[in-house]
């Protein structure tokens, strides 16, 4: 079965991805892109990468009205990435476009409440309730839209999973036991979002900035 890690591939250097994926490409299910990669490389970049012959995660997050959405995604269409994300705060019709723009194969998935985030940060944008509380509004929008899952935390997946037993649920900040949080706030351990519901989960520093991304990896999946 093919491994649920996805490694983000945050580096505008395309060599040092590729380096990167050719080392640990035994320990991963997939690699994922995101806005550092997709600036420094644009889509020519990404099918370098995907000719390496692992399933794209495109991370675009896109987030802007309907119709400027679905036309960024029609014109990303030549990529047929596994999965792209958008923002849940865009609305609902901003994701039923999003997915009806989108490739057939390609899931979409909303970005519910990003994990660089938490309760203190949703207070500061005048949101009320808490992290749990908006990652399962999100995550029924995200449903009731149409699109194929979201992306939370693991301490929400649990939950987010009971209203949409089927969802893809993708889980990013995620870190080993003891492992630096840096800027992410809402972190959980790799089995831990695993045994929560995860479908895949996202891991980058830990292992990309590693001395040894393969050992790194290698000791990551040993964990799950
Ligand atoms: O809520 C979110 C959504 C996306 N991400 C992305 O995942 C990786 C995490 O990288 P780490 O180095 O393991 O922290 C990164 O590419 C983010 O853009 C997220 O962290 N949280």
């Amino acid at each position: 079965m093919r491994s649920p890690i996805y490694v983000a591939l945050d580096t505008p250097d395309i060599d040092r991805a590729k380096a990167v994926t050719s080392a640990i490409r035994n320990h991963i299910g997939g690699i994922k892109l995101g806005l550092e990669f997709f600036a420094a490389n644009g889509p020519a970049g990404i099918k370098e990468m995907a000719a390496l012959g692992l399933p794209i995660f495109l991370d675009l997050k896109l987030h802007d009205i309907p119709n400027t959405v679905a036309k960024a995604i029609q014109a990303l269409r030549p990529l047929e990435p596994a999965i792209l994300t958008v923002h849940a705060s865009g609305g609902r019709a901003m994701m039923e476009d999003a997915k009806a723009a989108a490739p057939i194969d390609t899931k979409v998935v909303a970005v519910t409440m990003l994990t660089s985030l938490d309760d203190s940060d949703l207070h500061d944008m005048g949101i009320a309730g808490e992290a749990h509380d908006h990652v399962v509004r999100m995550t029924e929008l995200a449903r009731e839209a149409g699109l194929d899952g979201v992306v939370c935390s693991g301490r929400e997946v649990k939950a987010a999973k009971k209203i949409w037993p089927d969802g893809f649920f993708v889980v990013p900040g995620v870190r080993p036991v003891a492992g630096n949080s840096g800027d992410q706030k809402r972190v959980v351990t790799p089995a831990d979002a695993l045994h929560s519901g995860a479908s895949i989960i996202v891991i980058g520093r830990p292992i990309t900035q590693a001395e040894e991304p393969d050992l790194a990896a290698r000791a990551i999946e040993a964990t799950l």
